[in-house]
């Protein structure tokens, strides 16, 4: 069931279009990410739900209604913002449960929920805890707790990890998701991270200069994207340049390369977009020269040059070719998509 619709929302600022007709349905239980570059717009249509933005053209409904006109305030939509902003003066429970005393309820009623969030998030030892005794992963969910206890319909979260080191991130990646599914709210969350949208969300909005380039489940993004910029922005990527022709793209220095049809219409200019780990070294039509090898430990990744290009085929494991060598490239029809460009 669609929770959330965005429909054709337009917010420009001077003579830079933030918004270029943004539709999109967000569903209820859904964790869904709003993905792309510095400047796409994500945060501006966060804000724009959060209602601390105003849009020039559009329609938003939560639930069938018009959140366009409802105060910040009173929409059921808690925003978490990028700096958790926590009161330094209050303890942890302190925190959590200051929302609840603004709302004014009870006092019974609030420990209890505070309780709950405690242990939910995994703090309750440390609840008298002030924000400056923590870690930064347990202040992350602090301010989690804190946009949870007031049970909002929609949290809406602005890059939640970017403040944390990359392993405690990925630590947070796992369990942010776990308790998205655990208290059944929908979750927007924005960031320019894709490998953080990848694993959390259910579902990915791509967003490029304003507009939305494709909706899709993670692996769909990955598999099949539909346009050049999806291709590119989510994981690593080859890609040729060409006309799209039966069973492949033809091109003027490879001739014709196998691919899907993908999203790439017969006779037009098309991008065939083959993942490096698809791209064997033997057995191919591509003639090329091993040009360097890396290797990552579970991974090597191999840089060929073929007439004037590069290709980066991924190995697993240690690799099995050296700078120098001699190779083969090719890949299978099925493992390569065409895409608009
Ligand atoms: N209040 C404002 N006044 C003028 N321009 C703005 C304003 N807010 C946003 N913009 C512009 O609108 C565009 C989209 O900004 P937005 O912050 O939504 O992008 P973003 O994808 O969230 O980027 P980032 O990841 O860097 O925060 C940018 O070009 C930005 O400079």
């Amino acid at each position: 069931m669609t929770l959330l619709s965005i429909s054709k929302v337009r917010r420009t600022f001077g003579d830079v279009t933030a918004l270029d007709g943004v539709s999109l349905d967000i569903r209820e239980g859904e964790f869904f990410a709003l993905l792309g570059p510095s400047g796409c717009g994500k945060t501006t249509l966060l804000r724009i739900l959060a209602g601390f933005e105003t849009l020039d053209e559009g329609e938003v409904t939560l639930a069938g209604a018009d959140l366009t006109q409802v105060p910040a305030h009173r929409r059921p939509i808690n925003l978490m913002f990028q700096s958790y902003a926590l009161f330094p003066h209050l303890s942890v429970a302190g925190n959590i449960a200051y929302g609840l005393q603004r709302e004014r309820l009870g006092k019974a009623e609030i420990k209890q929920r505070v309780d709950e969030v405690l242990e939910r998030v995994g703090l309750t030892h440390a609840a008298k805890r002030r924000p400056q005794q923590l870690s930064g992963g347990q202040r992350q969910r602090v301010a989690l707790a804190r946009a949870i206890v007031k049970r909002p319909r929609l949290l809406l979260l602005d890059e939640p990890l970017s403040a944390l080191d990359r392993k405690v991130r990925a630590e947070m990646q796992l369990w942010l998701k776990q308790l998205q599914h655990e208290v059944g709210i929908t979750f927007v969350v924005v960031t320019h991270d894709q490998e953080e949208a990848m694993s959390m969300a259910d579902r990915i909005a791509v967003l490029n200069q304003g507009a939305v380039e494709q909706v899709a489940d993670p692996v769909t993004l990955y598999g099949s994207p539909a346009t050049h910029f999806v291709a590119d922005f989510i994981g690593a990527n080859n890609f040729f340049s060409g006309t799209a022709v039966a069973g492949g793209l033809a091109t003027d220095a490879f001739g014709v390369l196998p691919a899907r049809g993908g999203t790439a219409a017969p006779g037009s200019p098309a991008i065939l977009a083959v993942r490096p780990e698809q791209v064997s070294v033997s057995g191919g039509a591509l003639a090329g020269t091993v040009v360097d090898v890396s290797f990552y430990g579970g991974l090597s990744r191999i840089l060929v040059a073929t007439g004037d290009k590069s290709v980066i085929v991924h190995q697993h494991g240690a690799p099995r070719v050296a700078p120098g060598d001699a190779v083969e490239l090719g890949w299978a029809a099925e493992d390569a998509v065409l895409v608009r460009p």
